[in-house]
């Protein structure tokens, strides 16, 4: 049986005496493309470090690829929040794509190599942003600089992708061509995706799972209201583009307007 690319299983999580994830159990496999929603502050970045191994569960386990998190971390290629990133530093994309290297680089100095420039170049193309190797990133576009930094994570040849809120600068028409390149790399690796935002669901992806402490899941494309209603704690309307979808039931205060 093929292992699973993350395998998360009773997964409890405290930070200071607080529980953020709580029975967390997900099966990532090799080629899915897996979104997880939640509404802000329902644990999504936490659930990415506990993954990344930087954050230790107050129970439970997480492996990747059979391993734990430390053995395997390479296999891993973390594309965190947008605002997290500096981007006012005067780097080109292409030096900024290639420190996605620095963990594999063996040679003295870490000076890259040939290897390294081959790699970074081909993780660009991924992006089909080749053509700004040379720009600087903050001259760039923020839908432009968020590619740059997904080809730094796939420079460093990740089995897994993980992304927290990726779609916050792609505008509508860009979404539909982004998630187009995503699908492109899940014949290389396993995604994740993780967003406040149900409406940057694409019908691309394979598996759908809620989450806002604990886990909802039914391991496939679908979102049900039992779902959403469990993760956001009201009913939510659901107008997702191109995901099979419902559109759902109304809040109390708009089925009953005040006269
Ligand atoms: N280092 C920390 N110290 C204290 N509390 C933390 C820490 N990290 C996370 N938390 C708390 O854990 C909860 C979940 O945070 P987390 O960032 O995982 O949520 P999220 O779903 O990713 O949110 P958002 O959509 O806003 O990014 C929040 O209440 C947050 O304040």
């Amino acid at each position: 049986m093929t292992e699973p690319a993350i395998a998360c299983r009773d997964l409890s999580v405290s930070i200071g005496g607080k529980s953020i994830l709580e029975d967390v159990t997900l099966t990532v496999c090799p080629h899915d493309f897996f979104a997880i929603i939640g509404p802000n502050g329902s644990g999504k970045t936490t659930l990415l470090r506990a993954i990344l191994g930087l954050v230790h569960p107050r129970r439970g386990s997480v492996r990747i690829f059979g391993a734990p998190p430390r053995e395997n971390r390479s296999l891993l290629g973390y594309v965190p929040q947008f605002r997290t990133f500096d981007f006012s530093y005067p780097v080109t994309v292409m030096e900024m794509v290639l420190s996605g290297r620095l963990g594999h680089i063996t040679r003295p100095l870490r000076r890259y190599g040939d290897d390294d420039y081959d790699h970074a170049l081909r993780a660009l193309e991924k992006m089909e942003i080749e053509s700004l190797a040379d720009r600087e990133l903050r001259a760039l576009s923020g839908g432009q600089q968020q590619r740059a930094i997904i080809a730094r994570a796939l420079a460093g040849e990740p089995r897994v992708l993980l992304l927290d809120e990726p779609t916050v600068y792609v505008d509508a028409p860009t979404e539909k061509h982004f998630f187009e390149i995503l699908e492109h790399l899940r014949s290389e690796m396993a995604i994740v995706l993780v967003t406040h935002d149900i409406g940057a669901i694409s019908a691309r992806v394979t598996k759908i799972a809620c989450l806002n402490r604990r886990i909802y899941t039914h391991d496939t494309a679908e979102i049900t209201e039992d779902m959403l209603t469990a993760a956001y704690h009201c009913p939510v309307d659901l107008i997702a583009h191109g995901v099979p979808h419902r559109v759902l039931k109304r809040h109390d205060e708009e089925e009953e307007p005040r006269a």
